[in-house]
């Protein structure tokens, strides 16, 4: 007997024996089993089914399938998908170490009449989706562990192996299926890693006494699942709890029920198959609400293909192995009470209640399901057990596929923030281009202003003319000279002084060459004498004519001679205005001479109306421009 008694009192224990009778499996053609008590119509076929009786997981509840008068107690699966409603079932139950499945049932006896929503003309009771067991007999928990495996023992010296097949030392409750060593391979490896990653995401999420809940659930999931990591090669795994396993409290009875040894505690815990089943239960309703209700009727093939290639699957998929052998070896129409789900069902469905129904509605499906064919193994793999590997399947899938997305996302974010930094150098470059635009803008409106005749006129050619060649032999006094040293200034009338002047003798092409000569006081940089005006060649000749106006009110025109470098010229005419200072200039000569050191050197002698002609200036010029 593989019921779990809270409080095994002698009445209860004896219960628990009597029920594990009823855990006699039911196959077809199988010598060791007698004919299923639910074997109807739907066992003829030429595979076999287990058979499995309802029992109620409830400590201290002995009601199980066909107990009770047909439709005075109907059975209830526990919210695998609704975990905040599981645990609130799961702390009504107030069951230690023990995990529920698709095949754990509480009957309705534990439910107030509130709770159901209706009944149906065949009895059948549906719970609200917000039930909540509240009526339970608890009791103490001493002794619960003793006897529980004193019965379980009892029970697996009962219960059958497998057709002419020896019994097994610690074969668990699967006694009669016998899992290939490939297949036994598939609980030791898997997608451990991704389950606990996944687990420990959702549980982050939980309240604190959630947390506590599922660390209870989880505790001996993973003892167990270590222990069988650290089994002997080849040694049988523990299967996934199934029909058997969940009814052992209440009075399951299947086709693979036995325990021909002693067993622990544990072999009642979820074993190797606890990952899946803690999946199954609590962690795959995101999964299985994520993928299974958006696609709910995922094809197989699809999900072969989404499933991770590796030499082994996880968790439950050990026994599945076992599990698909020995289901594809019974009738697909052997009656089954508890209908193993289809992948879609197990996973689109909420946990149906499930009252006991007619065997041939069973195996079919619910009423309107026309799908009548055997199931595959892998139909039955999802099915009966499957439920866990398809979560797995999904879980590795979802797994898998978050961490492409999170690369993915890596890339995402990479090449974003690399255009991110482009577009802002884009950015930059632009407004360096508008500002320099802006600027070229601003300077070309301030030449506007500043030099009207420069932009209308002179700056539209701004390369500087080709000498005109009547000018070539005063070339050498083009440019712009500095004084160097400063001039000295004389006159017989005067004290001596000194001076600094600039000059600017430049041309435009024309046949001219055109001056201004700007003194300073050397001391204050105030401006002195200046004059300006035009030296003109005589063409063909060495006649030059040199035109004057000064800021004394003097204008004059003195000519001369060039030859080579050296200009000699005397007063031509002299005109004054009418009110110029006296003495009034009467003559003035002048010699201009580019030296051999580069300068530029200038004499001016000048005769007065009182003073006959004597030396006025002597000056000497750097040239500052080409
Ligand atoms: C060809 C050009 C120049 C002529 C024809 C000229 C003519 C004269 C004359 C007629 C006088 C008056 C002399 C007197 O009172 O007895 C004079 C004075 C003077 N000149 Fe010139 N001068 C010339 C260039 C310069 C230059 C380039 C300077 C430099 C700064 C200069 C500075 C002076 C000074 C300081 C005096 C004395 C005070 C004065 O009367 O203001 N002269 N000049």
């Amino acid at each position: 007997m593989l019921c779990r008694t809270e409080t095994p009192s002698p009445a209860a224990r004896g219960a628990g024996v009597t029920r594990l009778r009823h855990l006699a499996v039911r196959q077809r053609g199988g010598a060791g089993a007698g004919a299923g008590a639910g074997a109807g119509p739907a066992g003829r076929g030429r595979r076999r089914r287990p058979e499995m009786v309802i029992c109620c997981a409830a400590a201290n509840c002995s009601n199980r399938q066909g107990k009770a008068r047909r439709g005075a107690v109907s059975f209830h699966r526990f919210p695998l998908k609704d975990s905040k409603r599981l645990i609130q079932w799961l702390k009504a139950v107030q069951r230690d170490n023990w995990t529920p499945t698709k095949y754990s049932f509480l009957c309705s006896e534990h439910f107030t009449k509130d709770s159901f929503s209706k009944r149906l003309e065949d009895r059948h009771r549906s719970l609200k989706p917000t039930a909540v067991p509240t009526i339970f007999q608890l009791v103490e928990k001493k002794h619960d562990k003793l006897d529980y495996v004193r019965s379980r023992r009892k029970i697996a010296r009962q219960v059958p192996v497998r057709d002419g097949e020896a019994p097994r030392e610690g074969g668990g409750e699967v006694a009669h299926r016998t899992p290939s060593p490939s297949q036994d391979l598939m609980v030791m490896q898997g997608t451990k890693e991704m389950e606990e990653a996944a687990l420990q995401e959702e549980i982050g999420l939980m309240p604190e006494e959630e947390k506590a809940l599922h660390s209870q659930l989880d505790s001996p999931r993973r003892r167990t699942l270590g222990d069988h990591l650290g089994a002997k090669p080849g040694a049988q795994k523990k299967p996934e709890r199934s029909p058997v396993e969940d009814c052992a409290r209440g009075g399951w009875a299947g086709s693979w029920v036995a325990d021909r040894s002693g067993v622990s505690v544990d072999d009642f815990t979820p074993p190797a198959s606890g990952a899946c089943k803690f999946i199954g239960s609590l962690h795959s309703y995101s999964f299985s609400s994520k993928h299974a209700r958006e696609r709910p009727s995922l094809p197989k093939e699809q999900l072969e293909r989404k499933r991770p290639k590796r030499d082994v699957e996880p968790s439950c998929s050990s026994h599945l192995s076992g599990h698909d052998k020995a289901v594809t070896e019974v009738s697909p129409t052997s009656s089954l009470t508890a209908t193993p789900q289809k992948p879609s069902q197990g996973l689109s469905a909420s946990p149906a209640d499930l009252t006991p129904r007619p065997a041939t509605e069973a195996v079919l499906g619910r009423k309107g399901d026309t799908d009548a064919n055997p199931m595959s193994i892998n139909e039955v793999i999802m099915s009966a057990s499957g439920a866990c590997k398809l979560i797995d399947s999904l879980h590795s899938y979802c797994f898998s596929s978050r961490q492409s997305k999170s690369q993915v996302c890596c890339l995402r974010e990479q090449v974003e923030k690399k255009n991110g930094e482009l577009k802002l150098l884009r950015q930059r470059v632009s407004r360096s281009d508008s500002q320099v635009r802006k600027l070229k803008e601003k300077l070309d409106e301030m030449k506007r202003n500043s030099f009207p005749y420069l932009n209308s006129l002179i700056s539209q050619d701004c390369e500087t003319p080709q000498l005109n060649p009547v000018m070539e032999p005063l070339s050498w006094m083009l440019g712009t000279w500095l004084s160097d040293p400063p001039g000295d200034g004389t006159f017989p009338t005067m004290k001596p002084f000194q001076y600094l002047e600039e000059v600017h003798i430049s041309h435009v092409g024309q046949p001219m060459l055109n001056f201004s000569f700007n003194a300073f006081h050397p001391d204050t940089r105030k401006p002195m004498h200046r004059e300006c005006g035009f030296i003109r060649l005589k063409p063909d000749t060495n006649k030059v004519a040199f035109i004057s106006a000064q800021n004394t009110g003097l204008v004059e025109v003195e000519e001369g001679e060039v030859n080579g470098q050296e200009l000699s010229i005397a007063s031509h005419s002299i005109a004054r205005i009418s009110f110029a200072k006296k003495p009034h200039v009467e003559q003035i000569t002048r010699k201009f001479r580019l030296n051999s050191d580069g300068k530029l050197e200038q004499t001016v002698s000048m005769a007065t109306t009182t003073q006959p002609m004597t030396q006025h200036l002597h000056i000497t010029y750097k040239k500052v421009t080409p």
